[in-house]
């Protein structure tokens, strides 16, 4: 029994309150199907919203079997399942695939066999086994929403939220989806509410809720719903809705209400005894079903690891992006390595005999430290803005793409430290075939004048920090275009800002210095080169250079940073 006690939900706006869900009470029994309707904005998936606990009533009490979800615990995961109005499978897998990751995610099996037999079922229950080889993205309407129901239904919840699952489909597939809705409702006792802004098929409810201006203008059978309106068809009903006030109408509701609610509980009977509706008790013989667990954070860990892998290598144009900015950026880097080979001569230990000839020696050993020195730190610094972009480029939209979906996820029990750990392995794999790639290329076509490790080390970093950063970044923002806007700003300012080009401002240089991953894995490796070539780049810039430590603890501490912020935004809730 889900109950609902005087519900709002209350939100503030020009410094008044507005109830967007006013007074709401509702008792809805096991095995009860109802929908929600109303006009557009009248609070219906607020409503939902409020009893998924996703926007927390302001006032009243939602009890469920008997439980006060916000004093005695919110409904475990499984027990609850919410569709939304969006698409949550991943379009380059196949309905199989995104079922069994959904299971995976959500249920802990105990036997592959037992894994297998809870996919079929539900893909046989929805109707998707004959298409469980198709991919997500050549779906119709109508089976992205079974889909939809399928990765709900694998945790086996006793409540299940339904918004708009039938908006856009055509009359055929909105039939076939709300009749499946019902079919739902039948069995297990599962109460299923479904918001919907058609009017079409109300006869296959059990009880129909009318908002309107987020209150109950009417919760009754839907044969009754004409004649509480007083109209001749359905269709009518909202433009006689615009003939009274909201409070008016849930006036009229509260005198009437209790007479309605006796005719749902007679229907309802009826059904019980004509065997139509089957409620746990029967279908259990009394007994109570195993409670369905929830599955640890390595079997999460696992399950995303391999479905963004799956998804990775699935997606062409990413891979072919990912392998041409992988070849490519390094061989950018080496169309200067010519210059950064050059010889650079050493004064004479012995002294000239001539002034002029001093002079002169004089003038071509700094020529060769300028022309050296230059060409040395510009194909570092080339090096560690390529990394840099790749960095970016690799985080960017990798939670704030996928957000939504996220959400979903969680609000079904993935724990947002699976998920984050699993972004890490699967960043890590392209920062280090990435960072290690342009190392060792560019070292092979021009080697590098200095211990080679260290600077590898740099490289590793650079591209990790920016890594890290920009996925703190796609964690706390809303889309995936602003996240790689900023991210792109971010990688644009390190090279101004490094002082590898032109030294910056003492005042500016002391204020930005400590954020600008690009100058510490610069001066990193330029740290790293040996002592002749370290005092040619030296004598070709004014900015200072940092020890090998500083360097190494700093970068440390960005991609330190970068964690801990997409850990507090993956944790934060973020629904549309
Ligand atoms: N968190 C919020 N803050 C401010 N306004 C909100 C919030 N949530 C919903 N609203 C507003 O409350 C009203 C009701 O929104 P809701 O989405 O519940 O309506 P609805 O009946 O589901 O509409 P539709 O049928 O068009 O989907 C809308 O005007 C919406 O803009």
């Amino acid at each position: 029994m889900l109950e609902l006690q005087d519900v709002y939900f209350t939100i503030r706006k020009d410094g008044a309150d507005h109830n967007l869900v006013d007074q709401v009470s509702l008792r809805i029994p096991a095995g009860h199907f109802m929908a929600i309707v109303g006009p557009s904005g009248c609070g219906k998936t607020t409503l939902l919203k409020t009893i998924a606990g996703l926007q927390p009533e302001s006032a009243g009490a939602l009890l469920w079997e008997g439980r006060n979800l916000a004093t005695e615990g919110d409904f475990a995961p499984s027990e609850i399942g919410y569709v939304p109005q969006f698409s949550v499978a991943y379009d380059p897998l196949t309905v199989d695939e995104s079922v069994e990751a959904a299971t995976r995610l959500r249920v802990r099996s105990k036997s592959t066999a037992d894994l297998d037999h809870r996919i079929d079922r539900v893909l046989e229950e929805t109707g998707l086994t004959t298409i469980s080889d198709r991919l997500v993205k050549v779906l119709s309407g109508g089976q992205k929403r079974r889909l939809g129901l399928a990765m709900e239904l694998v945790s086996d919840p006793k409540l299940l939220l339904c918004d708009e699952v039938t908006s856009g489909l055509d009359p055929r597939s909105e039939r076939e989806i709300v009749h499946l809705l019902h079919d739902l409702s039948r069995k297990d006792g599962r109460i299923v509410l479904s918001v919907t802004h058609s009017l079409a098929h109300l006869e296959l409810y059990d009880s129909v809720l009318v908002l309107h201006e987020g209150r109950v203008a009417f919760h009754g059978p839907p044969d009754k719903l004409n004649h509480y309106f007083s109209v001749k068809d359905t269709e009518e009903i909202y433009p006689q809705l615009t003939t009274r006030s909201a409070e008016s109408w849930q006036a009229s509701w509260q005198k009437h209400g209790v007479a309605y609610d006796q005719m749902i509980a007679r229907n309802r009977e009826k059904l019980i005894q004509k065997g139509a509706l089957l409620l746990p008790a029967e279908v259990a013989e009394g007994e109570e079903p195993p409670a369905v667990k929830e599955p640890g954070f390595f079997s999460q860990f696992k399950t995303l690891l391999s479905r963004r892998w799956r998804i990775f290598l699935r997606d062409r144009g990413q891979v072919m992006l990912q392998l041409a900015i992988l070849l490519c950026f390094p061989i950018l880097v080496t169309i200067f390595s010519d210059k950064a080979s050059g010889n650079i001569r050493k004064f004479s230990d012995t002294r000239q005999s001539d002034f002029i000839a001093e002079i002169q020696e004089q003038q071509n050993v700094r020529a060769d430290q300028a022309k050296v020195g230059s060409a040395i730190s510009g194909i570092i610094m080339f090096q560690v803005v390529l990394l840099a972009l790749m960095g970016s480029n690799n985080s960017a939209r990798e939670i704030a793409g996928e957000r939504p979906i996220y959400e979903k996820e969680k609000f079904g029990g993935l724990r947002p430290s699976a998920y984050l750990a699993s972004k890490l392995a699967f960043l890590s794999c392209l920062v280090v075939a990435q960072s290690l790639w342009m190392a060792f290329f560019v070292n092979y076509f021009g080697e590098f004048r200095g211990d080679f490790f260290q600077h590898a080390i740099f490289l590793l970093l650079i591209n990790g920090a920016m890594t890290s950063i920009c996925l703190g970044i796609s964690s706390l923002m809303r889309t995936a275009e602003q996240a790689s806007l900023l991210s792109i700003y971010l990688v644009g300012f390190q090279l101004p800002l490094s002082g590898a080009v032109l030294a910056l401002p003492e005042h500016i240089e002391a204020f930005t210095r400590p954020f600008i991953s690009a100058y510490w894995a610069w001066s990193g490796s330029v740290d790293a080169l040996q002592t002749q070539v370290h005092t040619a780049v030296k004598s070709i810039i004014d900015t200072s250079l940092s020890v090998k430590g500083a360097c190494l603890y700093t970068l440390a501490i960005h991609i330190g940073i970068g964690v801990i912020v997409a850990w507090a935004g993956a944790r934060r809730a973020q629904w549309e």
